[in-house]
């Protein structure tokens, strides 16, 4: 399997990991195929299985320290694959791999899990990683040395004085992104009661061997994660995507209001929910322009006020109108503004930048009057290129015309301006109510 874009897990299939690992499949006999999840070795074993049998990654941990379930860690980091690959400057959607990323794992723990997950899947990439307990951050070196893996990444010990993204302590000028599994508890009671499952009505899934130290921060996650957010309030463009898991919706909703207030527009939110068992949540938020796809920035799990806007603008083909015509529509109308466009018609998609309002009746009137100008002078298209050239961008978009649903599909790819994008997709859709 491909590990660059391998899917999220839905669940595991625990026979069949039985087969392909010899320790594990002892486990598994011993508990004659029922896993009892609150068994520590259970778990450590299982880790360590699917570490082997997916990401080809051995792991040692500390007894007293956290032991990573796979499937939720793996599932941040195919979500922020996601979230990276779309909103790639190249604007393909898809994972390149010469494109060189540096991320930051804030307190990587003991197995060093999101680093090692981010470094294995990814060839080209470059992780720090923190923490403050000295046990785990050595323990993460020696993951990291045993996979070798050490030389693609920058370990920091810290203290919690020192700022979370401690750029200038990692010597690193920018980052692509940062991952962070925050301590989730306010303090020690707290743990002991959310771990023992009081005051909820399941029990919880898996047995946690985190200590107090990993566990435990002053206002839980959301105490964590406001940090992050104080800090990226200064640092703003250094690192383009700012992330975190949550262990409570009501954290993360915290977070989206808080980022809100700062007036921070751009965000996504995702949710990590492998087989029913506890939810977990992401949030991202980003002070550069480039705009993450619909499908990983807005998960309907979450009330409307927390979703960023829509990034995907969709419309039917009216029944008069054919593919072949939808297409010729697409592709005339853009050549026609004073926009860069660029039409592949064998995928019949075209991704365009404009530098702000191009469409409107005034500038597309002074528009096609330079143009007969230019034509008239014989100087051409030419020079009407030149003008694109050093142009800022304020909107950059994707049109897809498919068949196979008989859908337009326009897709916001840069930009600030959320009053420009609806502008531009009720553009799009008013010349197929014309026609
Ligand atoms: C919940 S554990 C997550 C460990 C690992 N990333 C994982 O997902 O399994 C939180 C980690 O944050 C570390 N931590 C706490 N305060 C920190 C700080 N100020 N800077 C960096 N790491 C910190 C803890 O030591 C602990 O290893």
């Amino acid at each position: 399997m491909d590990l660059a874009t391998k899917p999220p897990y839905e669940t595991v299939d625990f026979k069949a990991l039985a087969q392909q690992d010899e320790a594990f499949n002892t486990t598994w006999q011993q508990h004659s195929g029922k896993l009892d999840f609150q068994d520590p070795t259970t778990t450590q074993s299982l880790t360590k299985a699917l570490l082997k049998a997916d990401f080809g990654l051995h792991l040692e941990v500390p007894d007293d320290r956290l032991c990573p379930p796979v499937p939720n860690r793996w599932n941040y980091i195919s979500w922020i694959h996601v979230l990276l690959d779309s909103t790639n400057p190249s604007y393909s959607n898809r994972y390149d791999p010469g494109r060189h990323v540096v991320g930051l794992d804030i307190g990587t723990g003991a197995s060093a899990i999101y680093t090692m997950l981010c470094l294995k899947s990814r060839p080209a990439w470059t992780m720090c990683a923190t923490d403050v307990d000295k046990k785990s951050f050595e323990s993460a070196a020696r993951n990291l040395t045993l996979n070798n893996l050490i030389t693609r990444a920058k370990l920091l010990q810290t203290i919690d004085s020192q700022p979370l993204i401690p750029l200038q302590y990692l010597g690193v000028d920018k980052l692509d992104f940062t991952v962070c599994n925050p301590p989730f508890f306010a303090d020690a009671t707290d743990m002991r009661q959310s771990l023992s499952g009081e005051g909820k009505s399941a029990r919880q899934n898996a047995v946690c061997t985190g200590s107090e130290n990993e566990m435990v921060y002053r206002g839980g996650d959301l105490g964590f994660v406001t940090r992050i957010v104080e800090e990226s309030l200064v640092l703003r463009e250094r690192v383009t995507w700012y992330t975190s898991l949550f262990g409570k919706m009501s954290s993360a909703k915290a977070i989206i209001g808080l980022l809100k207030e700062k007036g921070v527009t751009n965000w996504a939110v995702g949710c990590i929910d492998v087989g029913g068992g506890t939810k977990r949540w992401i949030v991202a938020w980003s002070f550069v322009d480039y705009r993450p796809c619909n499908s990983i920035a807005r998960i309907e799990k979450i009330a409307n006020e927390y979703l960023p806007f829509p990034t995907e603008y969709r419309f039917a083909l009216p029944a008069s109108i054919d593919a072949t015509a939808a297409k010729h529509t697409i592709d005339q109308q853009a050549r026609r503004l004073h926009v860069r466009w660029n039409w592949v018609s064998q995928t019949a998609t075209g991704v365009g930048e404009a530098a702000g309002n191009v469409w409107s009746r005034a500038y597309r009137r002074e528009h096609e009057r330079k143009m007969r100008e230019l034509a008239a002078s014989g100087t051409g298209d030419a020079d009407m290129q030149n003008t694109l050239e050093d142009m800022k961008v304020a909107l950059a978009f994707r049109i897809t015309v498919s068949e196979s649903t008989r859908e337009v599909v326009v897709e916001w790819l840069r930009g600030s301006d959320q009053v420009l994008w609806e502008s531009f997709c009720g553009m799009v859709h008013r010349s197929f109510k014309k026609s």
